[in-house]
Formats: C-alpha cells, structure tokens, sequence
C-alpha cells in the first residue's frame, strides 16, 4: 500500500518580500500541482527530478526536513511535479506540504491540515532562513488568500498567464534572494522600509479589489508592485521583458511573481492566448492557468 498527495502551487498578486518583514500580501493557488507518493519501508529513499537520495539534506532539503520532523520514519518518497523548480512558482511548499499529507495519512499520525501548514511554514522557515507563511498555507488550502491574516477571499476568474525565464532556478534560489533584500535593508533602512511598507499598503488595497473584481485596478497596482520588487533588487532583464510584453499585449497588469532574481512573472488578463504569445515572443515559456479553490488533495 501506498498514500498519493497533491499540492499546488501558487503566484502571488501582490506582497513577495514584504510578507517576510509581517507586511500583508495577497497569493493565489494555481492548478499546477505537485504529486508525493509515500509508502512505508525497511529504508529512506526519495526520488524526484533532482535525483534519487536517502536521507540527503543537500539535494532535498525540504523534503529531508520533513521526515525528520515527522519521525524520523523509514519511508519511501516519490515525487511528480508539473511546478518548474526554483521559479517562484511555490515549489517548495508544493513539495513540503504534499510529503507532510502523504506521511501524514500513510503513517497514521493524524495531523491536521492547520497542523501541516504550520509545520511546512517551519520547515520552510529552517531550510530558507526566513519564510512567511504565504506559500505553505496557500498550498494547503488552496484559493486566494491574504497573509498574515490567513483570509479567504474571492476567487480570482480572469485569465492567469505565467511566464517563465527559465533562469536563475538554483538551488535554495528564495533563501539567497531574502538574504540579499536583508542586506539591503540592513545597509539602508530609511529607504528599504517604506518601500517594503508601501508594497504592503498595495496588498490592503488589492483585497477590495479581489472582492469587487476590478482587475483594471488589480492590474494597475501590479504594475507598481512589479517597480518596488525592482527596487529591492530582485528583478532582472528577462523578467522585465516578459512582464513589459505581458503589457503591451493588453494585460490588465504583470509583475515578478515569488523571490525573482529569474523564475518567473505573472500576469492578469482576459485574452490569455494573446498575452502568452506576446511572452513566447519575447524568450519566454508561458503558462495558462487558473486559480484553483483546491488545495493539498488526496490522490
Ligand atoms: N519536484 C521537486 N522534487 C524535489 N524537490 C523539490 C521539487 N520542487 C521543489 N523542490 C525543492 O524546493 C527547492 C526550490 O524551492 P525555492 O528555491 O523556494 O523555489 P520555488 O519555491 O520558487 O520553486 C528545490 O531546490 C528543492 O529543494
Ligand atoms: C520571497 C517570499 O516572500 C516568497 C518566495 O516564493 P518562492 O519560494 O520563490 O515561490 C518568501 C516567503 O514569503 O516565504
Ligand atoms: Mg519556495
């Protein structure tokens, strides 16, 4: 016998980085899922598109840091994922949350899924350095979510087009790229905080606007949200090109979407097909979807 869990991934419409310093954001779960397979063993084996370890806290450190908090246990863990890794996508609480359910359920230990959230925000606290609990809870519970508040709010039903660079996915990319807006922060405070608490006057202002469906407005916000990650310096010329072709396409907004430093943009628009030619058209590899009520599911 075995347990199957899936997790989605997500972007973020508003509030990346600042989130990380209690500011507000606003993240969406979209239908790309990873899938866990856990079955019980005489050995830990892990197999995913990174390789296939034991107990190996450098090739798979999120998914290592899970078996050790839940045991450890002699388990077999198997993963599929359609999410691209390191890409701002929320892989890795995709991949920590559907391990925690699939243990969770193959061993009997009864967790909740507010008990996994909170234990994949600490894994991805400890394997990060910092974390909010954005991406964990959003992969846990799926829909449109507003953090720290942990809020449902309305679904998002226009088109989501991703773009993704295909650059700079390395390895712990989050955990280089908070470190990096912690040393700028730290260097100039007096600059790096109001730019930080605007982002977060943008995700307050983003949740009425879910509410009333203005995606002209969400759009228009995005676009500011996307110059403020540039200032933190987080964005780069791929990115920027994909998010400026999004808009000249007709997109209601675009901007980096997760830690950036490459991975990818995201944008809102409801001619989906033109947007992602235009992100194709410029180096890009688009992805249309949508936002997804579903959050970890059992396979
Ligand atoms: N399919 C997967 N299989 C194994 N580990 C994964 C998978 N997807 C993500 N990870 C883990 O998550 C890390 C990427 O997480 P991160 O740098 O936060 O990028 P993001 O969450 O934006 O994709 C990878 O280096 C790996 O440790
Ligand atoms: C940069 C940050 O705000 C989002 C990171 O998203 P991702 O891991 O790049 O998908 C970090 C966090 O909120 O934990
Ligand atoms: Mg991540």
């Amino acid at each position: 016998m075995s347990t199957t869990f899936s997790a989605p991934g997500k972007i973020y419409l508003f509030g990346e980085h600042a989130v990380v310093y209690g500011e507000p954001a606003i993240a969406c779960a979209v239908d790309i899922r990873t899938r866990v397979t856990a079955k019980k063993s005489d050995t830990i084996a892990i197999s995913s598109d990174l390789g296939t370890t034991g107990l190996d806290f450098d090739i798979h450190p999120y998914v290592c840091s899970v078996i050790e908090k839940l045991g450890p246990v002699n388990v077999s863990v198997d993963i599929s994922s359609e999410l691209p890794v390191g890409s701002g996508l929320g892989s890795s609480a995709a991949v920590t949350i559907a391990t925690l359910a699939a243990i969770n359920i193959e061993f009997g230990l009864g967790y909740s899924k507010e008990e996994l959230a909170g234990m994949g925000h600490e894994i991805e606290q400890k394997v990060q350095g910092a974390a909010s609990p954005t991406d964990t809870f959003v992969s846990t519970f799926g829909g449109v979510v507003e953090i720290p508040a942990r809020k449902r709010l309305d679904m998002l039903d226009c088109g989501i087009v991703i773009g993704n660079t295909n650059k700079g996915a390395t390895p712990k990319k989050t955990a280089k790229l908070i470190e990096q807006v912690a040393i700028l922060r730290q260097e100039h405070p007096e600059v790096i905080n109001p730019i930080i608490k605007t982002i977060g006057s943008i995700a307050k202002k983003g949740e009425l606007l879910v509410k009333k469906k203005d995606y002209a407005s969400l759009g228009k916000l995005m676009n500011v949200n996307h110059g403020l990650l540039d200032a933190l310096g987080v964005g780069t010329t791929e990115l920027s090109a994909l998010v400026y072709a999004a808009r000249n396409a007709g997109a209601f907004g675009a901007k980096i979407t997760g830690a950036g430093g490459g991975g990818c943009m995201v944008a809102l628009t409801e001619s989906p097909q033109k947007v992602a030619s235009a992100i194709e058209r410029a180096g890009g590899k688009a992805i249309m979807t949508r936002a997804t009520a579903g959050g970890v599911l059992e396979e």
